[in-house]
């Protein structure tokens, strides 16, 4: 399977640095539908990644139990209670006021709630749609894959994250078979409608056609959280209007580089999600260079 790679100067050429008149709404809106009583902590990681990387506005709708944790933790994110979002007020995309969402970190596949919220933001987000773990099972049922299929038509962006368990249950119900990963990615991208970001050692991003490697990651990326903030990243990047395959690498690059300078400072053993949130803008200045 043919695959590219972006180079330094592509990426650093992606960076949404604000413009001088810049306001936090066009600067674009991240609302992260996200977290569960039993994962508080994929709101607090995801939210802050959001902001960290540059999204104007972020907002995040989820549990009453979950919602004084990110406020806490986060004072300048905008926190709504799921019982009181009206679906049909969920902000759209426009003109000079882009818009994106994440739905799915902290998300438990087996909790019922999963299914229902996925697909109230899929049905009512005239917005690009990063989907996220517990969202990633939600997804491949046939009613989501229609959902899929129709805002794909209606040129809604459907972005997905899997790590390499969630992929593998993608693909399993649609008699998807390869182990090759970056085939792999290509294949879950065509039956899921849209593009798909295949986390590991090496990371695949795949929109359907173009295929998309990303060797930077480091093992100390791998600890619990990491793919939380990278949800919240990569969705500021598409609220910052970025195309769907530009955000997955830009995002999957930068959190690669905020892993290693963290692990600099603090060794491979050390490094929390936290730490890599807090290296953003390290690997910010690092690609600027490098480009
Ligand atoms: N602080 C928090 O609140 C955290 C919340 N998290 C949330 O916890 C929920 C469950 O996420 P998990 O990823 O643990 O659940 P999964 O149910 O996807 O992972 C469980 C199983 O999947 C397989 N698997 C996991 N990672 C894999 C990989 N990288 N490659 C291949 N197979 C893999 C393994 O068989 C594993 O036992 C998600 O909603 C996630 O967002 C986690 O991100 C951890 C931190
Ligand atoms: N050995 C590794 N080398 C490089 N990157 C890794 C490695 N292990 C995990 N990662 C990265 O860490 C992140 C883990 O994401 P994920 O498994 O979804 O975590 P979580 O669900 O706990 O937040 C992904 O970006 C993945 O690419």
């Amino acid at each position: 399977m043919e695959t590219i790679s972006y180079s330094m100067a592509r990426l650093a050429a992606l960076v949404p640095y604000p413009p001088r008149d810049a306001n936090k709404y066009t600067r674009g809106r991240l609302v992260c539908a996200v977290g569960c009583d039993r994962y508080p902590g994929a709101a607090v990681l995801g939210s802050r990644g959001a902001e960290v990387m540059g999204a104007g506005y972020t907002q995040v709708i989820t549990d009453a139990s979950v919602a004084d944790h990110v406020r806490a933790a986060n004072p300048s994110v905008v926190v709504s209670v799921w019982p009181d979002v009206d679906p049909a007020q969920l902000p759209p995309a426009r003109e000079g006021h882009p818009c994106a969402y994440v739905v799915g970190s902290g998300y438990d596949a087996g909790d019922s709630m999963t299914k229902i919220r996925t697909r109230l933001v899929l049905e009512n987000a005239q917005a690009p749609v990063l989907l996220d773990a517990g969202s990633l099972d939600a997804a491949t049922s046939q009613k989501l894959r229609d959902i899929l299929e129709r805002r794909a038509h209606d040129g809604f962006a459907n972005v997905f994250t899997p790590h390499g368990g969630e992929a593998a249950r993608m693909a399993r119900p649609l008699g998807i078979e390869t182990d090759d990963a970056p085939e792999l990615a290509r294949q879950l991208a065509r039956a899921y409608c849209g593009t798909v970001m295949l986390k590991g050692p090496v990371t695949y991003v795949c929109d359907g056609e173009t295929v998309v490697r990303m060797d930077e990651g480091t093992a100390a990326l791998a600890k619990a959280g990491t793919g939380d903030v990278l949800a919240g990243m990569t969705g500021a990047l598409l609220a910052q209007g970025l195309s769907p395959l530009d955000a997955c690498v830009l995002g999957a690059t930068l959190h690669a580089f905020a892993g290693q300078e963290a692990a600099k400072r603090l060794t491979d053993i050390c490094v929390r999600a936290e730490d890599v949130i807090a290296s953003i803008p390290q690997a910010l200045m690092r690609l600027a260079q490098a480009g």
